[in-house]
């Protein structure tokens, strides 16, 4: 009876009587710690914690130096004009270099030990930045100056350009993978929260003290941005210290694992493009960060306009930028909290999708507090979705490419995000003034709105696209999914595996009649010529009779503890369902069983009173979510049950002498159990004749066999996902910080 079942392969795996998985299909487990209690986790492990302060110290310098050489550049000339021109044309320098060479840059990485590298760059600039003070003190003109200063920029920028991508490569090396979106939230916070506050704030106390100091007679050598460029050609020199004496694991990573490249840097650098176009994560990746920093230009660069079409004026503007950034914060920051166990890939398509959306709801605001709320939640889109991506792109891409993936998304984004800027200002520059008027509706939009719309829908799109490329589970419902990784339980993939069969499984108390029915219809089926495979829980299998054993046959203190008890018929059932019951239906027979998962559920759930999800999960995670077609529920009142399980006079086992309260419990699960799946469920009343109960179940059966193909086999539950990377533990982490 060949029909495609449920659970094939991919198929969404989901709730069984509302149980639920504790795990994500991408890792995630820092999730669930507190951020302080994640973040100090990680700041143990020496080499990243070195790293993360030479990351703080190399930022902070690179704000300042940011600052200092342009205020540096304008303070040489005179004239508005001309001050404009250097400051401009400093800041535009520093973005040249990554639009010619940066796709180059990440060969370096790839090619060469990574911790020499990141020194030899740092002493570079720690010399270029000295030498623009430096040589304004030989009296040269100041158009001369500038144009060093511009020289240097561009090289330091170039270099840097080698510094990034090595530096972004070596992390993933120093951590271990389940840290690692801490890392990076760590770092993208210290980065572009903290250092440029500080380099903000250090470059004002720096200028006001030196006025205080010298009355605002200053010699050109104490001007506060040839100072600022003094602390960060020191910042420099120090990193490059640091590497290379307090962090050799940079290097002691790659020459002890990977044989030296004989390939040629063009080869290398081929090899590297082909890598990204031909591996789906990756391009998935590196188009949905492009996509979103796309996005992200669009936004910036019909902000001013967006912000005179809501009639705000530039306090609007300013308000419209905070909410991004506030929104960026709360993404890094707080994404990995609210979404928890979410396999990081879905996370990441997910992001853009939302990003995406929440330009849509700029487009459409009518109001100053619409477009607020949009602007934080594009930040958080867009801060979620490169954390995410930056972490898997950390994760998952092998540190033999990892250098040249990270310099293309280096190079990309500058790139994508200057174009975006500079179309989409030119284009509602353009048209922004205007409003198109539609017929004679009254509707006008704006140009910008318009883009925005755009925009925002070529964002859903390439956030979806990413998504379906990356996807790691696919079938999984995306919502419900959602939804359970927020609660902490998301949901897991389908075992692979096609039934060409029947499960029939019958359940009830004691002495409802199990036997009895399973043997008829087994007979009946038989009689038909049909493959039956009769089997029961606990017991089918050698294995399952010592459990059977375990459970049923101890007594006092040798007794199974409730939790031990469930474990104990879940592994049975692991075992049952592996061996018998799945190769069966693969083969097309019809499986009845005496009792499955609702047993658990109803005695050890219900009876026992442990937690019905938790009992779920463990039943869903030993069967791969395996669920009957038809449950046939033998309802009896549990005293008229036990009668007839002591008229046989076998004796009761363990669990048939418990109380009557205890049996009454289990009844009531399995009618609650019944009513919530009411189509798969076939109850009967256990107390009528055999035969009338035979005949239900055949008349039951009968209607699935009439069109075996027509069987539409119920959707698997999901259980725990065992895809989750464990956590380190404390000693690991000791034998990491002990490792030379
Ligand atoms: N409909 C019925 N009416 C009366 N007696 C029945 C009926 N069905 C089965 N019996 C009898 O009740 C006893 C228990 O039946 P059976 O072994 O089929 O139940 P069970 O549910 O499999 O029991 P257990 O819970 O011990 O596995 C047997 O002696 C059987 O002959
Ligand atoms: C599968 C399963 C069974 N039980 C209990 C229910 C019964 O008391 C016995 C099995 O005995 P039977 O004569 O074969 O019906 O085990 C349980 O508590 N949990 C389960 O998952």
């Amino acid at each position: 009876m060949p029909s495609s079942g449920p659970a094939r392969g991919g198929t969404a795996i989901e709730s069984q009587n509302n149980g639920e998985s504790p795990g994500g299909s991408s890792p995630a487990p820092q999730a669930d710690r507190s951020g302080a209690a994640a973040i100090r986790s990680v700041l143990r492990i020496r080499p990243f914690r070195r790293l993360w302060i030479v990351l703080g110290v190399a930022s902070f310098g690179d704000w300042l130096g940011l600052l200092a050489t342009s205020v540096f550049a304008a303070a040489q000339v005179s004239g508005d004009t001309a001050k404009g021109a250097a400051f401009g044309g400093v800041i535009a320098i520093r973005l040249l270099p990554a639009l010619l060479l940066g796709p180059v840059a990440g060969v370096f990485a790839d090619r060469f030990d990574r911790r020499w590298t990141m020194v030899i760059c740092d002493l570079l600039r720690f010399v270029l930045f000295a030498s623009i003070p430096l040589y304004a003190l030989t009296g040269a003109s100041g158009a001369l100056v500038v144009t060093w200063a511009a020289i240097a920029t561009f090289l330091i920028e170039t270099i840097t350009l080698m510094w990034i991508p090595a530096k972004e490569a070596a992390v993933p090396n120093l951590i271990p993978r389940a840290r690692l979106e801490t890392a990076n939230q760590l770092t993208l916070i210290t980065t572009y929260g903290i250092t440029p506050i500080a380099a903000a704030l250090v470059a004002a106390v720096l200028d006001r003290s030196v006025r205080g100091v010298t009355g605002g007679q200053m010699p050109s050598w104490a001007e506060p941005a040839q100072l600022a460029l003094w602390v960060n050609s020191f910042s420099r020199l120090a990193t490059a210290l640091v590497v290379v004496f307090g962090i050799r694991e940079i290097s002691q990573v790659r020459t002890g694992e990977r044989e030296p490249t004989e390939q040629s840097m063009m080869r290398q650098f081929a090899e590297g493009w082909r890598f990204i176009g031909q591996t789906p994560l990756v391009r998935g990746l590196v188009l949905g960060i492009f996509g979103a920093f796309a996005g992200g230009g669009i936004v910036v660069g019909t902000a001013k306009f967006f912000a005179a079409s809501l009639g705000a004026g530039d306090a609007a503007f300013f308000l419209l930028f905070g909410a991004i950034f506030i929104g960026l914060a709360l993404g890094i920051g707080a994404g990995p909290m609210i979404v928890r166990d979410m396999s990081r890939r879905r996370w990441f398509g997910m992001s853009i999708v939302l990003a995406s959306a929440s330009v849509l709801v700029l487009a459409f605001a009518i109001h100053l507090s619409m477009a607020m709320l949009g602007a934080i939640l594009v930040g958080a889109g867009a801060g979620m979705a490169f954390l995410a991506g930056t972490t898997l792109l950390g994760g998952e891409v092998a540190d033999e490419v990892r250098g040249r993936v990270f310099a293309v998304v280096q190079i990309g984004t500058r790139l994508v995000l200057i174009l975006a800027i500079a179309l989409s200002s030119i284009l509602v520059g353009v048209g922004g003034s205007r409003r198109l008027t539609i017929a004679d509706l009254g509707i006008s939009v704006s140009s910008t709105r318009l883009l925005l719309l755009a925009a925002g829908v070529a964002g859903i799109f390439a956030g979806i696209s990413a998504f379906g490329q990356m996807d790691d589970k696919k079938g999984v419902p995306v919502l419900a999914d959602l939804w359970g990784s927020i609660r902490g339980r998301p949901l897991m993939p389908a075992e692979p595996f096609v039934s060409n069969g029947l499960f029939v499984v019958f359940e009830g108390g004691e002495g409802a009649g199990k036997s009895t029915q399973l043997a008829a219809l087994a007979d009946r089926l038989r009689g038909q010529g049909r493959d039956v495979v009769v089997t029961r829980e606990p017991g089918a299998t050698a294995v399952g009779e010592r459990i059977r054993a375990l459970v049923l046959e101890t007594e006092g203190a040798e007794a199974p503890s409730p939790r031990a008890e469930a474990l104990l018929y879940a592994a049975d059932r692991a075992h049952h369902v592996a061996t018998v019951v799945r190769p069966a239906l693969v083969r097309g027979a019809v499986v009845i069983s005496d009792r499955y998962v609702d047993s658990s559920l109803a005695y050890q759930g219900a009876g026992r009173t442990l937690p019905a999800q938790e009992v779920s999960w463990l039943s869903s995670w030993a069967t791969g979510g395996l669920k009957p077609d038809l449950v046939v529920l033998l309802d009896v009142d549990p005293r008229t049950g036990l009668a007839r399980v002591e008229s046989r006079r076998q004796g009761a086992d363990r669990l048939e002498a418990e109380s009557i309260a205890f049996h009454e419990r289990v009844r009531y699960a399995f009618l609650d159990l019944a009513a919530a799946d009411p189509k798969r469920y076939l109850v009967l009343d256990a107390s009528r004749s055999a035969e009338e109960i035979a005949e239900a179940v055949a008349r039951r059966v009968d209607e699935f066999l009439v069109d075996p193909a027509g069987i539409v086999h119920p959707r698997p539950a999901h259980g725990p996902d065992t895809t989750v990377q464990p956590e380190l533990s404390d000693e690991e982490l000791m034998a990491m910080e002990r490792s030379p």
